[in-house]
Protein backbone atom coordinates (compact mmCIF):
# COMPACT_ATOMS: atom_id res chain seq x y z
CA UNK A 1 0.00 0.00 0.00
CA UNK A 2 1.41 3.24 -0.88
CA UNK A 3 0.96 5.89 1.82
CA UNK A 4 0.66 9.68 0.69
CA UNK A 5 2.69 11.73 3.22
CA UNK A 6 3.90 15.70 3.39
CA UNK A 7 7.77 16.33 4.37
CA UNK A 8 7.43 19.90 6.79
CA UNK A 9 9.85 21.78 8.71
CA UNK A 10 10.09 24.15 11.26
CA UNK A 11 13.30 25.45 11.98
CA UNK A 12 15.07 22.76 10.59
CA UNK A 13 13.41 20.40 12.48
CA UNK A 14 11.89 18.03 10.51
CA UNK A 15 8.84 15.62 10.17
CA UNK A 16 6.96 13.82 7.66
CA UNK A 17 2.88 14.13 8.22
CA UNK A 18 0.25 12.18 7.94
CA UNK A 19 -3.01 11.71 7.56
CA UNK A 20 -4.78 9.46 9.79
CA UNK A 21 -8.24 11.41 9.50
CA UNK A 22 -9.07 10.20 5.66
CA UNK A 23 -7.88 7.07 6.18
CA UNK A 24 -7.05 5.50 9.75
CA UNK A 25 -3.50 4.57 10.73
CA UNK A 26 -1.80 2.11 12.94
CA UNK A 27 2.30 2.57 12.28
CA UNK A 28 4.84 0.32 13.75
CA UNK A 29 7.94 1.34 15.14
CA UNK A 30 9.65 -0.64 12.18
CA UNK A 31 7.70 1.52 10.06
CA UNK A 32 8.29 4.92 11.91
CA UNK A 33 12.29 3.95 11.36
CA UNK A 34 11.77 3.93 7.71
CA UNK A 35 9.82 7.07 7.20
CA UNK A 36 12.51 8.08 9.68
CA UNK A 37 15.16 6.93 7.76
CA UNK A 38 17.02 9.82 5.47
CA UNK A 39 18.99 7.18 3.22
CA UNK A 40 16.17 4.01 2.74
CA UNK A 41 13.15 6.24 3.18
CA UNK A 42 11.90 9.48 3.52
CA UNK A 43 14.02 11.15 6.51
CA UNK A 44 12.43 13.15 9.61
CA UNK A 45 13.49 13.46 13.16
CA UNK A 46 9.81 12.94 13.91
CA UNK A 47 6.69 11.25 12.11
CA UNK A 48 3.50 13.39 13.05
CA UNK A 49 -0.25 12.02 12.40
CA UNK A 50 -3.27 13.95 12.66
CA UNK A 51 -6.33 11.45 14.08
CA UNK A 52 -9.74 12.13 14.48
CA UNK A 53 -11.13 14.20 17.78
CA UNK A 54 -10.85 12.11 20.63
CA UNK A 55 -13.44 13.53 22.41
CA UNK A 56 -16.24 16.86 22.18
CA UNK A 57 -13.21 19.57 22.96
CA UNK A 58 -10.58 18.57 20.71
CA UNK A 59 -10.42 19.10 16.94
CA UNK A 60 -7.76 16.90 15.86
CA UNK A 61 -5.54 13.87 17.90
CA UNK A 62 -2.33 14.57 17.47
CA UNK A 63 0.04 11.41 17.32
CA UNK A 64 4.22 11.48 17.82
CA UNK A 65 6.83 9.10 16.73
CA UNK A 66 10.24 9.94 17.29
CA UNK A 67 12.79 8.44 14.03
CA UNK A 68 13.85 5.85 16.52
CA UNK A 69 9.88 4.45 15.93
CA UNK A 70 9.15 5.32 20.09
CA UNK A 71 5.68 7.17 20.83
CA UNK A 72 6.00 10.57 22.55
CA UNK A 73 3.23 12.87 24.23
CA UNK A 74 4.35 16.32 22.67
CA UNK A 75 6.03 17.80 19.77
CA UNK A 76 6.31 21.75 19.74
CA UNK A 77 7.37 22.64 16.23
CA UNK A 78 5.92 19.67 14.81
CA UNK A 79 1.99 21.28 16.66
CA UNK A 80 2.56 24.28 14.48
CA UNK A 81 3.28 21.87 11.10
CA UNK A 82 0.18 19.98 11.83
CA UNK A 83 -1.48 23.15 12.03
CA UNK A 84 -0.55 24.19 8.15
CA UNK A 85 -1.06 20.41 7.36
CA UNK A 86 -4.70 20.53 8.37
CA UNK A 87 -5.13 23.83 6.78
CA UNK A 88 -3.43 22.98 3.64
CA UNK A 89 -5.06 19.16 3.29
CA UNK A 90 -8.72 20.86 3.84
CA UNK A 91 -9.52 18.92 6.96
CA UNK A 92 -10.23 22.45 8.65
CA UNK A 93 -11.47 25.70 7.67
CA UNK A 94 -10.73 27.34 11.18
CA UNK A 95 -7.99 29.51 11.70
CA UNK A 96 -7.64 28.18 15.61
CA UNK A 97 -8.11 24.31 16.47
CA UNK A 98 -7.06 22.63 19.49
CA UNK A 99 -5.16 19.13 19.17
CA UNK A 100 -5.26 16.23 21.71
CA UNK A 101 -1.82 14.13 22.41
CA UNK A 102 -1.41 10.93 24.54
CA UNK A 103 -0.16 13.55 27.57
CA UNK A 104 -1.56 16.69 26.90
CA UNK A 105 -3.66 19.31 24.24
CA UNK A 106 -2.74 22.33 22.78
CA UNK A 107 -4.43 25.49 21.22
CA UNK A 108 -2.67 26.43 17.76
CA UNK A 109 -3.73 29.37 15.67
CA UNK A 110 -2.97 30.26 12.26
CA UNK A 111 -1.11 33.77 11.66
CA UNK A 112 0.52 35.64 9.17
CA UNK A 113 3.24 34.23 6.98
CA UNK A 114 3.60 30.52 7.80
CA UNK A 115 3.80 31.58 11.51
CA UNK A 116 1.72 29.82 13.96
CA UNK A 117 1.12 29.95 17.55
CA UNK A 118 0.55 27.29 20.16
CA UNK A 119 -0.96 27.52 23.39
CA UNK A 120 0.75 24.57 25.77
CA UNK A 121 -0.58 23.35 28.84
CA UNK A 122 1.20 24.64 31.98
CA UNK A 123 4.27 23.24 32.87
CA UNK A 124 4.66 20.22 34.93
CA UNK A 125 7.29 20.49 38.16
CA UNK A 126 6.01 17.47 40.73
CA UNK A 127 8.54 14.83 39.65
CA UNK A 128 6.10 12.27 38.78
CA UNK A 129 4.47 14.40 36.36
CA UNK A 130 7.38 14.45 34.24
CA UNK A 131 8.58 11.75 35.22
CA UNK A 132 11.84 12.27 37.17
CA UNK A 133 12.93 9.56 39.90
CA UNK A 134 13.98 12.24 42.99
CA UNK A 135 12.95 11.91 46.77
CA UNK A 136 11.20 15.74 46.71
CA UNK A 137 10.76 18.33 43.97
CA UNK A 138 13.37 21.04 43.66
CA UNK A 139 14.43 24.23 41.69
CA UNK A 140 17.63 22.34 40.33
CA UNK A 141 18.51 18.98 40.96
CA UNK A 142 22.45 17.57 40.65
CA UNK A 143 22.40 14.01 39.22
CA UNK A 144 25.86 11.91 39.16
CA UNK A 145 26.06 10.96 35.77
CA UNK A 146 28.83 9.21 32.90
CA UNK A 147 30.40 12.71 32.37
CA UNK A 148 30.21 13.59 36.29
CA UNK A 149 27.98 15.58 38.03
CA UNK A 150 25.59 18.04 36.32
CA UNK A 151 22.77 20.07 37.54
CA UNK A 152 19.77 21.33 35.73
CA UNK A 153 15.92 22.29 35.95
CA UNK A 154 13.02 19.61 35.07
CA UNK A 155 10.15 20.15 33.64
CA UNK A 156 7.16 18.57 31.49
CA UNK A 157 5.52 20.56 28.87
CA UNK A 158 3.86 17.52 27.93
CA UNK A 159 7.15 15.97 27.52
CA UNK A 160 10.09 15.58 29.86
CA UNK A 161 13.18 18.02 29.52
CA UNK A 162 16.08 18.86 31.59
CA UNK A 163 17.73 22.31 31.36
CA UNK A 164 21.35 22.92 31.67
CA UNK A 165 22.52 26.62 31.89
CA UNK A 166 25.89 27.58 30.00
CA UNK A 167 28.40 30.22 29.69
CA UNK A 168 28.34 29.50 25.59
CA UNK A 169 26.44 27.43 24.02
CA UNK A 170 28.49 27.11 21.11
CA UNK A 171 31.00 25.35 22.90
CA UNK A 172 28.11 23.45 25.01
CA UNK A 173 29.14 19.09 25.15
CA UNK A 174 25.57 18.79 23.78
CA UNK A 175 26.34 15.35 22.11
CA UNK A 176 28.81 14.22 24.45
CA UNK A 177 26.30 15.20 27.81
CA UNK A 178 23.05 14.42 25.80
CA UNK A 179 24.12 10.91 25.14
CA UNK A 180 24.68 10.42 28.75
CA UNK A 181 21.69 12.37 30.17
CA UNK A 182 19.05 11.31 27.80
CA UNK A 183 18.66 7.88 29.49
CA UNK A 184 20.13 8.62 32.80
CA UNK A 185 18.34 6.37 35.06
CA UNK A 186 16.38 9.05 37.08
CA UNK A 187 14.00 10.03 34.26
CA UNK A 188 12.41 6.52 33.87
CA UNK A 189 11.07 7.46 29.74
CA UNK A 190 14.22 9.03 29.00
CA UNK A 191 14.28 12.92 28.64
CA UNK A 192 15.44 15.68 25.79
CA UNK A 193 18.61 17.52 27.05
CA UNK A 194 18.43 21.57 26.72
CA UNK A 195 21.56 23.82 27.03
CA UNK A 196 20.70 27.37 27.55
CA UNK A 197 23.05 30.72 27.36
CA UNK A 198 20.96 33.51 28.93
CA UNK A 199 21.97 36.30 26.86
CA UNK A 200 19.93 39.01 28.36
CA UNK A 201 16.75 38.99 30.48
CA UNK A 202 14.47 38.44 27.12
CA UNK A 203 16.78 36.46 25.34
CA UNK A 204 18.22 32.85 25.06
CA UNK A 205 20.15 31.05 22.66
CA UNK A 206 19.58 27.03 23.10
CA UNK A 207 20.48 24.01 21.84
CA UNK A 208 18.82 20.45 22.61
CA UNK A 209 19.71 17.16 22.60
CA UNK A 210 16.38 15.37 21.80
CA UNK A 211 15.53 11.67 23.06
CA UNK A 212 14.89 9.16 19.86
CA UNK A 213 16.56 11.36 17.77
CA UNK A 214 20.02 13.37 19.17
CA UNK A 215 21.06 17.10 18.84
CA UNK A 216 18.04 18.77 16.18
CA UNK A 217 18.21 22.05 14.82
CA UNK A 218 15.35 23.31 16.69
CA UNK A 219 13.17 22.08 19.42
CA UNK A 220 9.87 23.68 20.16
CA UNK A 221 9.00 22.30 23.38
CA UNK A 222 12.80 22.16 24.57
CA UNK A 223 12.90 26.03 24.11
CA UNK A 224 9.61 26.07 25.70
CA UNK A 225 11.38 24.33 28.74
CA UNK A 226 14.33 26.91 28.70
CA UNK A 227 11.93 29.90 29.14
CA UNK A 228 9.88 28.15 31.76
CA UNK A 229 13.01 26.92 33.81
CA UNK A 230 15.14 30.37 33.79
CA UNK A 231 11.97 32.04 34.51
CA UNK A 232 11.54 30.01 37.08
CA UNK A 233 15.23 30.69 38.51
CA UNK A 234 14.62 34.32 37.90
CA UNK A 235 16.90 35.26 35.24
CA UNK A 236 14.44 36.22 32.84
CA UNK A 237 11.36 37.77 31.77
CA UNK A 238 8.12 36.69 31.43
CA UNK A 239 8.45 36.81 27.19
CA UNK A 240 11.78 35.59 25.81
CA UNK A 241 13.26 35.14 22.21
CA UNK A 242 14.67 31.65 22.12
CA UNK A 243 17.65 31.55 19.26
CA UNK A 244 18.19 27.76 17.65
CA UNK A 245 20.68 26.99 15.25
CA UNK A 246 17.79 26.25 12.96
CA UNK A 247 16.20 30.13 13.79
CA UNK A 248 14.33 31.64 16.44
CA UNK A 249 11.18 30.94 18.13
CA UNK A 250 9.20 33.03 20.70
CA UNK A 251 8.09 32.29 24.12
CA UNK A 252 5.87 33.39 26.87
CA UNK A 253 5.43 32.05 30.22
CA UNK A 254 4.90 33.17 33.60
CA UNK A 255 3.83 31.32 37.33
CA UNK A 256 0.32 29.79 36.61
CA UNK A 257 0.04 30.35 33.10
CA UNK A 258 -0.54 28.12 29.98
CA UNK A 259 2.93 28.20 27.64
CA UNK A 260 2.67 30.57 24.42
CA UNK A 261 5.20 29.83 21.40
CA UNK A 262 5.14 31.40 18.22
CA UNK A 263 7.22 30.07 15.46
CA UNK A 264 7.11 29.42 11.27
CA UNK A 265 5.96 26.15 10.07
CA UNK A 266 6.58 25.31 6.40
CA UNK A 267 5.52 22.77 3.59
CA UNK A 268 8.57 21.51 2.17
CA UNK A 269 6.90 18.91 -0.54
CA UNK A 270 4.66 16.01 -0.90
CA UNK A 271 4.49 12.06 -1.77
CA UNK A 272 4.24 8.26 -1.68
CA UNK A 273 6.14 6.19 0.08
CA UNK A 274 5.39 1.96 0.02
CA UNK A 275 5.38 0.15 3.44
N1 LIG B 1 11.09 18.23 18.17
C1 LIG B 1 10.15 18.29 19.18
C2 LIG B 1 10.19 17.30 20.31
C3 LIG B 1 9.93 15.88 19.79
C4 LIG B 1 9.77 14.82 20.85
C5 LIG B 1 10.99 14.61 21.71
N2 LIG B 1 12.11 14.15 20.97
C6 LIG B 1 10.65 13.63 22.84
O1 LIG B 1 11.06 12.46 22.78
O2 LIG B 1 9.95 14.04 23.79
C7 LIG B 1 9.66 19.67 19.54
O3 LIG B 1 9.76 20.56 18.68
O4 LIG B 1 9.11 19.87 20.62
Amino acid sequence: MKLPFAKMQALGNDFVVLDGVSTPLTLTAAQCRKLGDRRFGVGCDQILVVDPAPDAQADFGYRIFNCDGSEVGQCGNGARCLARFVERQGLSTARAIQVATRTTRMNLELLEQDWVRAELSRPEFQPARIPLDVPAQAERYTLDSPVGMVSGGAVSVGNPHFVIEVDDVARAPVQQWGEALTRHAAFPEGVNVGFVERVAADHLRLRVFERGVGETPACGSGACAAAVIQRVWGHTEARVRVDLPGGQLRIAWDEGQNVFMEGPATWVFEGEIEL
